[in-house]
């Protein structure tokens, strides 16, 4: 059974560089370029003067195949590959160490190749607000009825589906790599004529004669060129600063100019900015914005429950998929390059085969490990990318209770569990808050909490500007009660399980460890256990003078800019006790109502230590008046910002409340 053991086997996804490439070829018996230098990420590869961008307009251009316009290729663009740079150069000297380039095959490519928007759009993702998020995951594990994929002889049959392959894939490589040399060379050129000299100490921030400038051209549209050059240098010199830095300058002073540039360059908001910005050092913050601008490689799991992969691959390939498998790591997920056909209508879609999914999605359920005969819940579960997966998993035995508050997207949930044949599967539209009211005792329960989608900007620039400080005091505040809800769902006693996986599709502190930090705060009868996940960087055991517990270690984050896949968190809990029965005040929406051997209906309350404890602790604490103290006040900015008058609406409401 053993996901995890056999993850732990398996290496991280290997980055699709231009080494493996030649690999491939090599394997193929097919000529071998000589090795270039790996490209670097930026899609602006030519010096035709870059389309302005200012905050909020990358989301529109999006879908533009404009060659000379900037990055914000949109989330809608189907993809290019893992590690290999499309068309973006980059300024000579590498700034992405860990940047796995992007994209072989882009867009522009596989709509050339005959992709439909429609079959893009059809590539969704699972955050809140993604309507068609059709990805999912993998089952493992040998099967053993005839009807199930015999999980491949791994080598053999990736040896055979890359070699199937292959001649597409080095025609594309050669394709893109005579772009990009050319792309290279002009972007050089550019940057050698408007970097500083190099060597240099680089004239980063402005002075006053700049700023008399600067007010003169405070209409013109931003240099983009001139904007990405400010930003590498200003790295440059974070990276070393006392030898670098303008004299007299301080870092505060080079940090505020680097935000206010990402904005203008990449156009987030200076809020979003900032706190993702925090997350990382300069330079992997500038990788992170970067990978933010290319789509992800586009994926698809197969499902076990109908298909075997090698056999589905070379359907697809048959028709004229371009693919290979997604990495050692999952046996059931396929990376497609290029496709002639919408991968969102083909037969073997339609008859269930697979299902699009982020490669990142496959992550929970691998966590959550479900096993046959189980009960499982899955709490937010449409479009049902994950649901299906754990359906495979468990080989359609026990019962997965997919549960989704949202009629409108539970009909893709419901389409997805039929076109996919888990038969295993009831849906439920409970706000699942309610839990364990309607149902509780369940051997495992995955949270694929609703986030902001932080680690999906690729997919929906509109991240970049519509997430306030509201959305991250109100986001975690469900995610906190859902969180509680899930652990309470669990039996302690489960004979196989007994475990919580909580997952979001965001990157930010708010909505991951201070969620978890605050479950274990809340509930002493849950510990972090490890993910098994064969690949990922460890939560953060400490964030900007706060610290979390230290098996906050356990959890996974994952990043576009380190793994090609989208942002996610993974935590996995165990759930090793009934709730003592001193924490008993009644949980804001549930009932409490009887407990019996099975449902741990554990209320949601403190004892007056850890009430103090929670109190004081910026990320683990949850004081109900206190957070509507914030909630109202986020309230009123988000209204000033949109040029409401704050108080109107409190009136107003007040008045309706009488
Ligand atoms: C990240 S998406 C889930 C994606 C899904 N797990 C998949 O893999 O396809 C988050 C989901 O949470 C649901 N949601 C929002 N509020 C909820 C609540 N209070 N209880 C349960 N689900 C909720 C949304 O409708 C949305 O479908």
């Amino acid at each position: 059974m053993g996901v995890g053991r056999r993850m732990k086997k398996q290496g991280p996804p290997q980055p699709l560089s231009e080494e493996h490439f030649a690999k491939l070829k090599r394997k193929a018996g097919l000529p071998v370029d000589a090795p270039t230098e790996a490209p670097e990420k930026k899609r602006r590869r030519t010096a035709k003067k870059p389309e302005p961008k200012s905050n909020g307009s990358a989301s529109k251009k999006s879908g533009s195949t404009s060659k000379g316009s900037k990055p914000a290729k949109g989330a809608k663009e189907l993809p290019t590959t893992n590690g290999r740079s499309s068309k973006s150069k980059a300024p000579k000297k590498p700034l992405l160490e860990e940047s796995d380039e992007e994209d072989e095959f882009d867009m522009e490519d596989l709509e050339a190749g005959g992709s439909s928007d429609d079959e893009v759009q059809k590539i969704g993702d699972d955050f809140l607000g993604s309507d068609s998020s059709v990805f999912d995951s993998d089952d493992e594990g040998g099967q053993t009825k005839a009807m199930w994929s015999e999980d491949e002889d791994e080598s053999d049959a990736e040896e055979k589906l890359t070699a199937a392959n292959i001649v597409g894939l080095s025609r594309k490589l050669d394709q893109q790599l005579e772009e990009e040399a050319a792309a290279n060379e002009e972007e050089m050129l550019q940057s050698a004529l408007q970097t500083n000299i190099s060597g240099d100490k680089p004239k980063v921030l402005a002075d006053e004669d700049d700023d008399l400038e600067a007010e003169k051209n405070e209409f013109l549209a931003p240099d983009l060129q001139l904007l990405r050059t400010r930003i590498t240098e200003n790295i440059r010199v974070l990276d070393d600063f006392s030898n670098l830095r303008q004299e007299g300058r301080s870092r505060a002073e080079y940090t505020a100019q680097l935000l206010k540039d990402v904005c203008a360059y990449y156009g987030y908001s200076e809020y979003l900015a900032e706190k993702l910005y925090n997350l990382f050092t300069p330079r992997e913050a500038f990788a992170f914005f970067e990978a933010n601008e290319t789509a992800r490689p586009v994926v698809i799991r197969t499902n076990t429950l109908r298909a075997n992969r090698r056999e589905l691959a070379q359907a697809l390939i048959n028709r004229g998929v371009t693919l290979e498998p997604v990495g050692k790591w999952s046996k059931v997920g396929l990376q497609v390059f290029e496709s002639s056909v919408p991968l969102g209508a083909t037969p073997e879609y339609l008859a269930g085969h697979y299902i699009l999914q982020a490669a990142s999605s496959f992550l929970p359920c691998m966590a959550l490990d479900p096993q046959e005969n189980e009960r499982v819940l899955d709490m937010a579960a449409a479009p049902g990318g994950k649901t299906t997966y754990m359906a495979a998993m468990m080989k359609n035995t026990g019962i997965v209770i997919a549960n989704d508050p949202n009629k409108a997207r539970s009909k893709g949930l419901i389409g997805n569990i039929h076109r996919l044949g888990a038969t295993n599967a009831i849906v439920s539209n409970y706000d699942a808050r309610e839990f364990p009211k309607p149902m509780g005792g369940f051997d495992r329960v995955l949270l694929d909490a609703p986030c902001s989608g932080t680690g999906v900007i690729a997919k929906d620039p509109s991240v970049k500007t519509n997430k306030t400080e509201l959305d991250f005091m109100q986001l975690p505040h469900i995610q906190k009660q859902l969180i509680l809800a899930a652990i309470d769902s669990v039996a302690h006693n489960s004979k196989t399980g007994g475990y919580i996986v909580y997952s979001t599709c965001s990157v930010t502190i708010e909505e991951n460890e201070a969620v978890v930090q605050y479950a274990l705060k809340r509930r002493p009868n849950v510990k972090l256990v490890e993910t098994n996940l064969a690949f990922g960087k460890e939560g953060f055991t400490s964030f900007r003078g706060k610290s979390f517990d230290p098996s906050m270690s356990l959890t996974r984050r994952y990043y576009p800019h380190s793994y090609n896949v989208d942002g996610f968190f993974v935590a996995k809990f165990q759930k090793i006790g009934p709730t003592p029965a001193k924490a008993n005040a009644p949980r804001e929406r549930s009932s409490g109502g009887d407990s019996s051997e099975v449902i741990d209906r554990t209320p949601i309350a403190l004892d007056d230590d850890e009430d103090d404890k929670a109190k004081n602790d910026d990320f683990g604490g949850w004081d109900e008046d206190e957070d509507e103290q914030y909630i109202e006040k986020g309230r009123r900015n988000a209204m000033r910002r949109r040029g409401l008058d704050p108080h109107s609406a409190g009136k107003k409401s007040k008045k309706s409340s009488k």
